[in-house]
């Protein structure tokens, strides 16, 4: 079987790295300036220890399965060049809500799974990443035809040592560890404090509840069935992942656009949707698109 995984970044060496140590084949998919450093090979240090060589391509190669670990703005586009076997399945690992949904829309949804990952990976240099935590990758889909392709997701994520499980319900699955990035991200990004310290003031711990509580009443108001309490589940990963500086707190340390619009603005969305005011997830994100223009 010929796995690809789009995305040279924090999770797609990760995932690549893994997969190729493993014996499977492999090509990581990457952009041209990244090409010459990965031919060198890939390493993962940390909770997992890897080194691998996969196959290196500056463009997208025809394969059974498909990981994109790219930011959800880029999905989209990575998905666009694809070329297909008939039973390719692309698994679209990304936090948020409505990558896969993009995907799904430029190459069918029968080819499309979501995949989410409660991994803590950060990027080093190209080729390089450190695994902070790892604990599962949930794999789903709301498609029927790509439901019978998702054993070739989990067997091969397995092989690679990787514990993945398929989720009979995937939206929920995905809104689960929603709640954890609505709480934690664009706090963290605004304040430029490490995740643990969301437990420590008082203020931010209160501010932390209020966003989640917000986006656990649009879930229930989406209709979407969701196994966890949403602050409980939130403040668990805060102690799960304490040292961490999330995602968005390294995108705006890097000056990067950020993930807002698949978080915190994505719960605003639904919640006038649904009728459900969120005043605070509404500040959530005008004070990340303030920072993200003070970059441009
Ligand atoms: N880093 C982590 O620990 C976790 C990340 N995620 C999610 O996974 C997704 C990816 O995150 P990261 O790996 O951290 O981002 P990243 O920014 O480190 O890596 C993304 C990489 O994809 C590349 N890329 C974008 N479009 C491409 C294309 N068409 N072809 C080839 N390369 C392309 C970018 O140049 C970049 O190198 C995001 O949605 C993130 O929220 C989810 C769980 C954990
Ligand atoms: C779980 C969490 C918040 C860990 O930092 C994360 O997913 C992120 O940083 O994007």
């Amino acid at each position: 079987m010929k796995i690809s995984v789009i995305g040279a970044g924090a999770l797609g060496t990760f995932y690549a790295a893994m997969l190729a140590a493993s014996g499977q084949d492999v090509t990581l998919v990457c952009r041209p300036k990244y090409r010459e450093a990965l031919e060198k090979g890939v390493q993962v240090d940390g909770v997992f220890q890897a080194t691998a060589k996969p196959r290196i391509s500056d463009r997208p190669v025809p394969a059974d399965l498909v990981f994109t670990a790219v930011k959800s703005y880029d999905v989209e586009a990575a998905v666009e060049g694809l070329s297909f076997n008939p039973g390719t399945l692309v698994v679209v690992i990304s936090n948020g809500l409505g990558s896969d949904e993009a995907a799904a829309a430029k190459i069918g949804s029968c080819r499309v799974a979501a995949g989410v990952s409660y991994s803590g990976v950060v990027f080093l240099e190209p080729g390089r990443v450190h695994v902070a935590g790892y604990t599962e990758t949930v794999l789903g889909s709301t498609d029927p035809g790509a439901r019978d392709r998702l054993d070739m997701a989990l067997i091969a994520l397995e092989k690679a040592g990787l514990k993945a499980r398929i989720a009979d319900d995937i939206r929920a699955a995905q809104w689960e560890k929603l709640f954890a990035n609505v709480g934690i991200n664009a706090i963290t990004a605004i304040t430029g404090l490490k995740n643990g310290m969301l437990l420590e003031i008082p203020e931010l711990k209160a501010l932390v509840t209020a966003a989640v509580s917000e986006a656990g009443e649009v879930a229930r108001a989406a209709g979407i069935r969701v196994g966890v309490d949403p602050v409980e589940q939130t403040y668990r990963v805060i102690r799960d992942t304490a040292g961490n500086r999330s995602s968005m707190l390294q995108d705006v340390t890097k000056g990067k656009r950020t993930e807002i619009d698949v978080l915190n603005s994505k719960i605003a969305e639904i919640g006038r949707a649904c009728g459900i005011p969120t005043p605070v997830n509404d500040t959530i994100t005008a004070l990340i698109r303030g920072i993200e223009h003070r970059h441009q």
